[in-house]
């Protein structure tokens, strides 16, 4: 009986020989030879197991992997080629080199980076069942929480649930129709202030923080979409003190942020997890402990609120507390939680964008300009209304989400099963990154991509942003594509006509010394600009605020 397996595991190891480069033949036939089979049975099925061990190897092996990216040292991979602060930017490069599709080692990590819209398209609509589920740094997984956020959680129940209750109660069309008076007045608010600044000033034009604004309005409106007010200040227990509003958007989005990009060597390695790392760990924590202490107090203060509310509940923490029983706490602080980082962050970072380029290029501003009064003359305040026939001001937009691509890449997903993509073959346990950024830059769609040019954009009508055209997905595509397009396409459009409208703007002597320096972007998990944009402000003639 063991001869004749023997035998057969011979018979196999002499077909797997046959695939293999003649070198390797010969060695093969030298280590099993039939004797051995004859005499030392028992040796020989061992030394024929690990062959055909190392046949499979050899066989797996000659599976059609994307390019790699050469360079890599045997343990750290390609990690030291991956030092500066912008990966999508390095990957975008070697896109050029190796082809849209590559393949990296990040430590004992390996990873394939998705530089096109094809393949990008098979990996988040055709593919995504194989690739649905997240692999997370230390950071993002103690700051999501063990990914209990919609934007980070594994597709499956966890998720539906999340996403269900966020999209019906605050981010779907239907909310954020009714919840329109809260972006009306967060607009008002900002133009009001820009323009008591200037006219507190003694000298025309004067130079005004835009990021500054932009944040003071968004913030606000992120807590009184959530809470339905603007909380002034929380008594927070669990930190023995009462925090401002200010001092909420430190916690809340300032230093999460800031946090999530901290490296723990040990993500690189992951067999080494066991080894301890608490000063990188114990930073994030903090950042954790505060973050959550904050959110259960404004919690608990509503709770309070509810308790003596005379109306029905409104605002979505209502709905959330009254409503949604079924939610964990932890469910509960990170559902309420989730909406206020992402609408006080990505589209603060698009509309400064579109400002600096609008800034920058004053022929554009003055052909905006041109399209608001012809759509609300100069009597009143451009409102959301006028957005559909303001199609200068889309293409302004849209051209701005491409080349600062507010999230260059997406967040590593996981593959699950052997899978193709663009016609190579990636193994199960990879990781895949899509690069957002490359994408929008890609030389082959976008020509001169470099240029921030609105009128490629009023020439080339098909381009949705990711539901039937991907050329250009800068909020991702298919199932789990951005849950917040709705409101980020009404603020970011609104942030830059109203201000396009009240002010002529103009780059400020230092973001021009700024340009020359190059200093211009730096990411976190967003291409924040590196520094807030100073721009010289006039004020156009005062249009009636409504
Ligand atoms: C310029 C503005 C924005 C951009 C460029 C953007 C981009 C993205 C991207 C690239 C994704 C990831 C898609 C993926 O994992 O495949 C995403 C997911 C998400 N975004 Fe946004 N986003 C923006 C604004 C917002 C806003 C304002 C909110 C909410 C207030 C929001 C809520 C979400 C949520 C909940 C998800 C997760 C969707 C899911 O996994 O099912 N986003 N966004």
């Amino acid at each position: 009986m063991a001869k004749h397996l023997a035998t057969q595991l011979l018979q196999q190891w002499n077909e797997a020989l046959k695939t293999m480069p003649p070198g390797f033949r010969t060695a093969g036939k030298i280590l099993v030879w039939e004797e051995l089979a004859s005499n030392k049975v028992l040796i020989t099925i061992a030394l024929a197991w690990v062959l055909l061990f190392v046949a499979r190897t050899c066989l797996r092996n000659k599976k059609r992997l994307p390019p790699a990216i050469p360079g890599g040292l045997p343990v750290l991979g390609n990690l030291l080629q991956l030092t500066e602060k912008k990966p999508h930017r390095t990957f975008t490069a070697w896109s050029k080199e190796h082809g849209p599709i590559f393949t990296i080692k990040v430590g004992s990590v390996p990873q394939a980076v998705v530089n096109n819209s094809e393949i990008a398209k098979e990996v988040l609509v055709t593919k995504f069942a194989s690739i649905s589920k997240r692999q997370m740094p230390m950071a993002l997984r103690v700051l999501t929480r063990d990914k209990t956020m919609v934007a980070m959680s594994d597709y499956g129940e966890e998720h539906r649930m999340l996403k269900k209750l966020v999209m019906t109660n605050l981010l779907g069309p239907t909310t954020q129709n009714k919840n329109r008076s809260l972006r009306d007045d967060a607009l008002i608010g900002m133009i009001e202030g820009v323009l008591a600044e200037l006219k507190a000033s003694p000298t025309s034009p004067k130079v005004v923080n835009v990021r500054d604004y932009v944040q003071r309005s968004l913030f606000p409106f992120a807590l009184q979409q959530v809470f339905g007010y603007i909380p002034d200040q929380v008594e927070v227990l669990e930190l023995g003190t009462c925090v401002s509003t200010w001092d909420m958007f430190d916690a809340l989005v300032v230093a999460p942020l800031s946090a999530v990009i901290n490296v723990d060597w040990r993500d690189f390695f992951p067999a080494l997890r066991w080894i301890p790392n608490r000063s990188v760990e114990d930073l994030v924590r903090t950042v954790d402990f505060k973050r959550n202490s904050i959110m259960k107090a404004l919690i608990r203060a509503q709770r309070m609120r509810l308790a003596n509310l005379k109306e029905p509940p409104r605002c979505y923490a209502d709905i959330a507390l009254t409503e949604a029983t079924h939610l964990t706490e932890k469910q509960l602080e990170m559902s309420l939680w989730e909406p206020i980082i992402e609408s006080a962050d990505t589209t603060l970072v698009t509309s400064e964008w579109a400002m600096y380029e609008i800034a920058k290029n004053p022929d554009c501003q003055d052909r905006l300009y041109r399209e608001i009064v012809s759509v609300a003359g100069t009597e009143r305040m451009v409102t959301e209304d006028d957005l559909p026939n303001m199609p200068y001001l889309g293409a302004i937009i849209k051209e701005t989400l491409r080349k600062y691509t507010p999230v260059p890449l997406i967040p590593s997903r996981f593959v699950e099963e052997d899978i193709t993509l663009g016609g190579y073959d990636i193994p199960k346990g990879y990781q895949i990154l899509v690069n957002l950024f490359a994408i929008a830059n890609d030389p082959a769609v976008w020509s001169n991509p470099e240029k921030w040019d609105p009128e490629r954009m009023l020439a080339n009508k098909k381009v949705d942003m990711g539901f039937r055209d991907f050329s250009l997905m800068p909020f991702g595509a298919g199932k789990r594509m951005c849950a917040g397009i709705t409101q980020a396409m009404f603020i970011i459009p609104m942030n830059v006509a109203a201000l396009v409208q009240h002010c002529e703007w103009r780059l400020s002597p230092q973001e021009i010394s700024n340009i020359n320096n190059k200093i211009e972007d730096v990411v976190y998990l967003t291409t924040h600009k590196l520094s807030p944009l100073s721009c010289e402000a006039t004020p156009r003639i005062s249009h009636r605020l409504p």
